[in-house]
């Protein structure tokens, strides 16, 4: 039923768009062809029989600013009630066709959602724009139900008429938010502008994806532009997520203390939501959205003082907060481009048992596949008897297979027969599911496999096929029913989508299948990679020299002179742009192909089934592989969680898959990129991520690979992935690698009911599992752009070593002179000042992690799967704060259905020499506990009790003021916290 709001929202611009005469639009209505019927239904524009060749273009951004001769809007017939502002906007001058044509007449909406969250939408009166908030068949999210429009909302909306400017303010201190005073709004059909003032030296956050630090500079350009390009530095990559987080500081005047001024901290947050192409400009006194189609859709959220979690629950709940994941994902997983053939990951597992190396998940890249195409597995070197017998014995040792899925199906060649039986693609044709050109063909794009075809994962049929192109892998590898566990994850890859040439460049050359890529693989012939990561000339000069040597003679052998660039010529000033998609007047900053918009993926006049062209839902189709891929598993696998990694990702992503990073290179650099990129990702409702460990191009070396597998195991998501032709990067190829890796998993697999509980967090209120510093100590403005070390929730400070050949690491403890931090290993005291730089012994098999006093955090004996490590007993790790206090949570449950019979969080508290513990919930843990740890008891006791007996195995130790007591087994056979009980001392 259409809500109450909504119905006046429509009779009103209903009765002003019949009062308001023709001229309402200065752009050619016959440009844009839309349903009149329905709001949910487009037609293609007019554009050239098949998908065409795009025009590199010179980003317009580099051209004088246009936008300044724009006349912008007034508000007309403004009607404000409790819920919200209804207005008419009308453009105050004659058109300025900056990258456009200027609407004259717009729809303002304000809706006074929740009591922390506004709605700001502009748009134009009649609908014609694309409006992605009117697609909830593709993209759905609580912002669009949970509407309450209550009074006492935290937030006021003000606005000017003539010109129109609005702006935000959170009632509470009377920060402004957003403020768009003295822009004028641009409204056209292909280009709006909209700017907000920024406060001084800004601190933001998110608006991924891209390679970048955490704290996003005052002088940058982020462009929301899919693209399957191996992670370029500071520009558009796989995954859109137009949502920044801003936190500001104020001096606190009355809490000076010498020459340290102390602050007090805010934050707030701001979501365009919208799935076309988009850049903000980010300047130092301001910051504008600059779109290049569909409507305004603003959300602000009111977040509030010294907790930046605050404002991302508010975002990540409105948005939908991440799925739980089965337990297991939490494991290790290793993975290559070059398992080529299941001996190949017999031996890799071989090689982890040998060197007693945890590892849960075995991964394959298209090697399993017969020759690249998707849902089929090669019958000889992935033969089903080898796989049968592969998936018994990872079965028995409880371990799991994920394999790769790409979004691009092969088109099978109408002259070969034994194409004939590929299922997925005929399927596909009988079912007419896949994408199409403006003139009804088939969308036939370039991938690995030859010529391919995309499933249109907008069309609601195509979740039919889907799940069958999903069961039939199952029988391929073998399984004659779905209780026979073959893959139980999989991993769905060049979702952009990416295709490899520009345009339809298959049409009509399906006789031509399989066609190679247009490029030479890595590891093919003429192609090996000879790059190392930095530093590696140094400590391995020998080796480095004859490679490189041969690598430029190889580059010397192979080079061709550079293409030649076509760029396109902007539209004079105030010369009306023509409306197109392909070519768009207004010209993003992207990465790929000079500009080109068809470059690297699917053309912008690619089409869905019911006329929508990409263009408007270019960044969705991540997101949507991905949900159609949960239901699926879900449907195929009932009630388990199903595990996905998605390279692609849209807001709300998380709600089905987990992210890796994707194609980085093995340097240093990108090892350190990958913590601003998780921290990122963890404020934006995806905090199940991780980088390719050890690095994806390029070779890796013993040093890079020791510290970032070190590194690593204290990312949600722990995958050590590799490119074909690279050397092997497996932990125990090295010995130090293996010993790091050994030490850090121990500490990962240890954490695992700790982990659990961030994720159950995670998915409850939206926090994030993995946290910038700032976001624990909000108000010391010196972490507002720490990115070298990051905090594993609330209570683990993690200090990697990010640069070669050292035995130190710098690192900040923060907090006042009153926090404690506790070394993991030795458990003494880290003796540091506030916002002092400590420098930390480094060696290489160590990683540093400190345990912030004031927490308990529940740890399990570690083995070396999650299965195992879940087996045995608990241990407490008490870690009291100055006043000899700390607490702590752990959730638990079954690790993988989606509905679950009984849970049971137990609340940890430790007060008084008291340390009790009280549950919720019925699920039935059996492990019992073995040992408390507390560390920063200042006296050594004379007595401990459980309850009411007392124990005899407990040992103070006076140099680390430690209270250690084992053998708690006996007292808790029957759980740890089946109930609750009491240890004083
Ligand atoms: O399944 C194999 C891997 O596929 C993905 O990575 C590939 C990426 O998607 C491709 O675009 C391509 O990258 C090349 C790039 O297009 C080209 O401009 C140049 O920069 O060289 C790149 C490397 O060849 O190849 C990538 C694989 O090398 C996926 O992200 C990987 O995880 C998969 O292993």
């Amino acid at each position: 039923m259409l809500p109450l709001r909504s119905f006046l929202v429509s009779v009103f611009a209903f009765f002003l768009s019949i009062c308001i005469p023709s001229f309402v639009f200065a752009q050619d209505a016959s440009t844009i062809i839309s349903s009149s019927t329905s709001s949910t239904t487009y037609r293609a524009l007019p554009t050239p029989s098949v998908a065409t060749l795009g025009i590199p273009q010179t980003p317009s951004d580099q051209e004088p600013y246009r936008g300044s001769n724009c006349p912008g809007y007034r508000a007309l017939n403004v009607s404000e009630s409790s819920s919200g502002v209804l207005a008419i906007l009308a453009l105050r001058g004659p058109p300025c066709y900056a990258y456009g044509n200027d609407y004259s007449h717009l729809l303002l909406n304000v809706s006074y959602d929740t009591v922390d969250r506004i709605h700001i939408s502009i748009s134009d009166l009649q609908g014609k724009q694309f409006r992605f908030t009117n697609r909830s068949d593709v993209w759905d999210a609580p912002l669009y139900h949970d509407l309450t429009h209550p009074s006492n909302r935290s937030y006021s909306f003000f606005y000017n008429s003539d010109p129109f400017e609005f702006w935000v303010v959170r009632t509470t201190d009377n920060e402004v938010l957003f403020d768009s005073r003295g822009h004028p709004l641009i409204f056209q059909d292909q280009y709006i502008e909209l700017t907000t003032n920024m406060v001084e030296n800004y601190n933001l956050y998110g608006l991924a994806e891209t390679v970048h630090g955490l704290r996003l500079g005052n002088n940058l350009t982020r462009t929301f532009w899919a693209n399957g390009d191996p992670t370029p530095l500071d520009h558009n990559a796989y995954g859109t997520h137009p949502f920044y987080l801003e936190q500001r500081y104020s001096p606190d005047r009355n809490a000076s203390s010498g020459n340290q001024t102390e602050y007090h901290s805010s934050s707030h947050g701001v979501l365009m939501l919208t799935a076309n192409g988009m850049e903000v400009q980010l300047r130092p006194n301001y910051l504008q959205y600059r779109m290049i189609g569909g409507v305004i859709d603003l959300y602000i959220y009111i977040g509030g003082s010294d907790d930046p979690k605050k404002t991302v629950s508010q975002f990540v709940k409105s948005i939908g907060t991440p799925s739980m994941q089965q337990y297991w994902t939490l494991g290790f997983h290793i993975s290559r481009w070059g398992y080529s053939n299941v001996s190949d990951i017999l031996d890799v597992r071989k090689g982890f048992s040998d060197f007693q190396i945890p590892v849960d998940t075995f991964w394959n890249d298209l090697d399993y596949m017969y020759m690249y195409r998707d849902f089929t597995v090669d019958p000889i070197s992935y033969s089903k008897d080898s796989m049968i017998d592969f998936f018994k014995s990872i079965e028995s040792t409880h371990q799991h297979y994920v394999p790769i899925i790409d979004a691009a199906i092969y088109a099978a060649n109408p002259n070969n027969k034994s194409d004939d039986s590929y299922y997925p693609y005929y399927k596909g044709i009988e079912d007419d599911v896949f994408i199409k050109n403006p003139n009804g063909s088939i969308y036939v794009g370039n991938v690995w496999p030859g010529y391919t075809v995309f499933p249109d994962f907008t069309n609601p049929a195509s979740s039919t096929y889907w799940k069958d192109c999903l069961l039939n892998l199952t029988h391929d590898f073998g399984a004659n029913s779905t209780s026979f566990p073959t893959y139980t994850g999989l991993w769905i890859d060049m979702n952009e989508p990416t295709s490899f040439c520009v345009g339809s460049c298959g049409s009509g050359r399906l006789d031509e299948n399989p066609v190679h890529v247009a490029f030479v693989l890595e590891g093919e012939t003429n192609n090996v990679v000879y790059t190392y990561p930095e530093g590696f000339n140094i400590t391995n000069a020998t080796e480095y020299s004859s490679i490189y040597t041969s690598s430029l003679s190889q580059y010397h052998a192979t080079a061709t002179s550079s293409l030649e660039i076509v760029k396109a010529s902007p539209t004079p000033m105030n010369v009306k742009p023509e409306y197109n998609i392909n070519n768009p007047p207004y010209a993003l900053s992207i990465e790929q192909g000079n500009g080109d918009l068809a470059n690297e993926g699917l053309s912008t006049n690619a089409t869905y089934f019911d006329g929508t062209v990409r263009y408007n839902l270019f960044n969705i189709y991540g997101y949507g592989m991905a949900k159609a891929t949960y239901g699926a598993l879900s449907s195929i696998y009932e009630n388990k969680r199903p595990f996905i990694l998605s390279r692609s990702t849209f807001l709300s992503s998380g709600r089905y898959a987990a992210h890796w990073l994707g194609d980085n290179y093995s340097l240093w650099s990108n090892m350190f990129f990958s913590i601003p990129g998780m921290l990122t990702f963890n404020m934006l409702g995806l905090p199940m991520v991780g980088a390719d460990a050890c690095g994806f191009m390029g070779n890796t070396d013993e040093d890079l690979c020791s510290r970032w597998m070190a590194m690593a195991a204290f990312s949600p998501f722990f995958r050590n992935h590799n490119s074909l032709g690279s050397i092997s990067q497996e932990p125990y190829r090295w010995e130090s690698v293996a010993e790091s890796s050994r030490r850090a998993m121990s500490i990962r697999y240890s954490l695992l009911p700790y982990w659990y509980t961030l994720m159950k967090d995670a998915h409850s209120d939206g926090f994030p599992m993995l946290r910038a510093l700032f976001f624990e100590f909000p108000n010391e403005k010196n972490l507002a752009a720490v990115d070298r070390q990051f905090m594993v929730g609330d209570a683990l400070l993690i200090t990697p070593v990010l640069e070669p050949n050292v035995s130190h690491v710098q690192g900040v403890f923060p907090g006042n002179s009153s926090t404690k931090w506790y070394d993991w290993y030795n458990h003494t005291v880290i003796e540091r000042q506030p916002g002092e730089n400590v420098t930390l012994y480094a060696p290489l098999e160590h990683i540093n992690v400190a345990i912030r006093g004031g927490k308990i955090i529940p740890l399990q004996v570690p083995a070396l799967t999650t299965y195992e490590t879940r087996q045995n007993p608990f241990n407490l790790l008490v870690a009291l704060d100055s006043n000899e206090f700390s607490e702590g949570t752990m959730y638990t449950d079954d690790g993988e259905s989606i509905t679950q019979n009984s849970t049971l969080t137990t609340k940890f508290l430790c007060s008084s020499n008291r340390l009790s513990i009280s549950s919720v919930g019925d699920y039935h843990v059996q492990n019992p506990l073995a040992n408390v740890t507390v560390l920063g008891l200042s006296q050594a006791p004379n007595k401990v009790k459980i309850q009411n007996s007392e124990i005899h195995t407990f040992s103070y130790i006076n140099a680390t003021r430690e209270l250690v007591i084992t053998n708690l087994e006996n007292y808790t056979m029957n759980g740890a916290f089946s109930s609750n009980w009491t240890i004083s001392w």
